[in-house]
């Protein structure tokens, strides 16, 4: 895609009004926005800050190997795309008072224009969790499933091109192609030789290969599905899917570049959205429905600067109050990541940075549809729960099990084709020394850390003030230098390492120490979420109700990561698309 076409095109700088105006173009935005113009007679206005990632960043964002090339790193200098919003954390107290840059997509598609496109979904466990605590059976994991199915079409890997030991299991009963869901999962056309190893060293501390990730069990390791287009190996994205599919239907009006600034009330009714285009302001109405989209950082801002968030830090800020929600913006959850560094004896992907005849045949083969450029960066993760060897203590395993269900995991591993060392940019990767590098990094994927966001001003334009909260909870500490001595364990499990571990090194050996080194290398895995959480009106943090509702005012939802009440173990983005998919049914059946 390269251009909107003019029946769906949204005049910037005009006043207009439809049924529905969607803030935010991104992952949850355009489901619920394409979802809604199906609806007979419904007009629907998307309003998105960026443009086209396919224009603004061409090859950096849609060939799947070069996702994490640029922009993802941690150092608050890192930042050359322009389909990225750039925040930096305030320093963070989990991760020795770093400020950490947290990349966030800036486009049509948001967030799924910017992310490594692995694509599985929680366990059967997270969903009925997340029923309990709204007191709404209609979340459980059997009234979730079809939504997930509904927003999917799942092609199988071609063998033909893939290497022969990088086979993949997965089990299709997860996916229903009849209903010719908008998203294409399939795996890549390049099994990481790394991550067969890795594979191999995850069965050796006793994760079982060849688990399936999408129905509802997460416990072993697998080939990680994709959101990659079957047919040319391209990122596939909210845009590529369920916007691609929409166009032409003239009801659905696309604004890019469109900023908005506030939402506008009539008493405690939601009227519109007050809007900014390169400078020049306008106004778009709903005749039916303000839907915040925005994502986990900015729903919460522009519900506080609009007049609805915690009372003290609204008046603080010199704005009227117009519903005193103390939730908003609170119960920030997310995951982070940090690893062991080996030199290898099969080629890594830190070969094609420094190595221009790697590059150059990456890319011909990329132009074959084959090759390391297809995958985004992981092949294999595996999740556990860890074991009884572990030693966590008591206090720690009883607040994990009383927060989380049996079916839940701790920790998921990720072969990462690269070096771990605190990912500050990609020049992190390019140590020029003939050696091929890689890593298996860990993820806390139950963690009890929460961190919160709030505004620096009135203003949409002062990025907001991030807290992600990190190693917080002394139980997460506990689980993530576990986790670190299993991933060390499984590097023993595999015959591929060069010397000694490379990064932190064997000297690195007691608790403390290594405690130490995660506060200092620790990276986001970007799944911000739960700032709008999904619960019923008793519950004081809760913001929005469980069709998306936000409470206490009229014609307003928020629907995307924010409003998850739990945040899923694994990668968020299926999640994602199945709340847009299940609040746009919500609204069509008059909920
Ligand atoms: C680098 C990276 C890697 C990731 N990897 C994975 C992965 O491999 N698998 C996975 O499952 N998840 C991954 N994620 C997470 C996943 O992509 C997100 O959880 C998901 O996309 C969030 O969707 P959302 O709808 O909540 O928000 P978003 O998709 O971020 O959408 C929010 C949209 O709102 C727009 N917006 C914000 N403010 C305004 C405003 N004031 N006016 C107008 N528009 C506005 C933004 O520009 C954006 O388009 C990754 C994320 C990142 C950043």
């Amino acid at each position: 895609n390269s251009v909107i076409p003019i029946e769906n095109f949204g005049a910037p700088g005009i006043d207009a009004t439809y049924d529905y105006v969607v803030v935010g173009g991104g992952t949850s935005g355009l489901t619920i926005a394409a979802r809604l113009a199906e609806t007979s007679g419904a007009t629907v206005a998307v309003l998105e800050a960026g443009g086209l990632y396919e224009v603004e960043a061409p090859l950096l964002s849609v060939i799947p190997g070069l996702a994490a090339a640029v922009n993802t790193g941690t150092s608050p200098d890192d930042d050359s795309l322009l389909i990225d919003w750039n925040f930096d954390t305030v320093p963070q107290t989990g991760a020795n008072n770093r400020v950490l840059r947290y990349a966030r997509g800036k486009c049509l598609g948001g967030s799924s224009g910017r992310n490594f496109m692995v694509y599985h979904r929680g366990t059967k466990g997270t969903f009925d969790k997340w029923a309990e605590l709204i007191g709404d059976t209609a979340w459980s994991w059997a009234s979730v499933l079809p939504f997930f199915k509904k927003s999917t079409t799942l092609t199988p890997p071609d063998m033909s091109k893939r290497q022969s030991n990088a086979s993949i299991f997965y089990d299709p009963v997860g996916f229903d192609n009849s209903l010719n869901g908008p998203l294409q999962v399939t795996w890549p056309n390049h099994g990481s030789p790394l991550s067969t190893y890795v594979e191999v060293g995850l069965a050796s501390i006793g994760l079982l290969p060849d688990t399936d990730l999408n129905t509802g069990t997460l416990n072993g390791s697998s080939w990680a599905s994709v959101t990659v287009n079957p047919k040319d190996q391209s990122r596939e994205s909210s845009e590529t899917s369920f916007l691609d599919q929409a166009l032409g239907n003239s009801k659905l009006k696309v604004y890019q570049h469109a900023f908005a600034k506030q939402i506008l009330f009539s008493g405690t009714t939601a009227t519109g959205v007050k809007v900014d285009t390169f400078g020049v302001g306008y106004t778009i109405k709903a005749k039916k429905e303000v839907i915040v989209s925005a994502g986990a950082f900015q729903s919460p801002q522009l519900l506080m600067v609009s007049g609805i968030g915690p009372q003290a830090t609204l008046q603080s800020k010199g704005i009227s109050v117009l519903k005193d929600l103390p939730g908003v913006g609170q119960n920030l959850m997310d995951h982070f990541l940090f690893g062991i560094t080996y030199r290898v004896n099969v080629v890594t992907a830190t070969r094609l940075l420094l190595d221009l005849v790697s590059a150059a045949d990456a890319l011909t083969q990329y132009l074959a549809q084959k090759g390391p450029l297809t995958a985004p960066g992981f092949g294999v993760i595996g999740y556990e729960k860890l074991p009884a060897s572990a030693n966590l203590s008591n206090s720690s395993r009883a607040a994990l099990d009383a927060a989380f269900p049996s079916d839940w995991p701790d920790v998921e591993y990720i072969g990462i084709d690269g070096i771990m060392n605190g990912w500050k940019n990609a020049d992190d990767q390019k140590v020029d020394d003939g050696y091929n590098y890689g890593g298996i990094s860990a993820a806390l994927v139950a963690p009890l850390s929460r961190g919160s966001i709030t505004i620096n001003s009135s203003k949409m334009e002062d990025p907001p003030l991030i807290d992600l909260g990190y190693l917080t909870h002394p139980a997460d500490a506990e689980v993530a230098v576990a986790a670190f001595k299993r991933t060390r364990q499984a590097w023993a499990g595999t015959d591929i390492t060069l010397g000694d571990e490379y990064l932190p090194g064997p000297a690195m050996d007691t608790d403390a120490s290594i405690l130490e080194y995660i506060r200092e290398t620790l990276v986001p895995v970007w799944h911000p979420s739960g700032t709008c959480k999904m619960g019923a009106s008793s519950d004081p943090e809760a913001v929005v109700d469980s069709n998306g509702r936000v409470h206490g005012v009229k014609n307003l939802r928020v629907v995307d990561a924010s409003i998850f009440p739990v945040l899923p173990p694994g990668h968020p983005q299926s999640a994602c698309y199945m709340v847009a998919e299940k609040i746009a049914q919500d609204i069509k059946d008059g909920n």
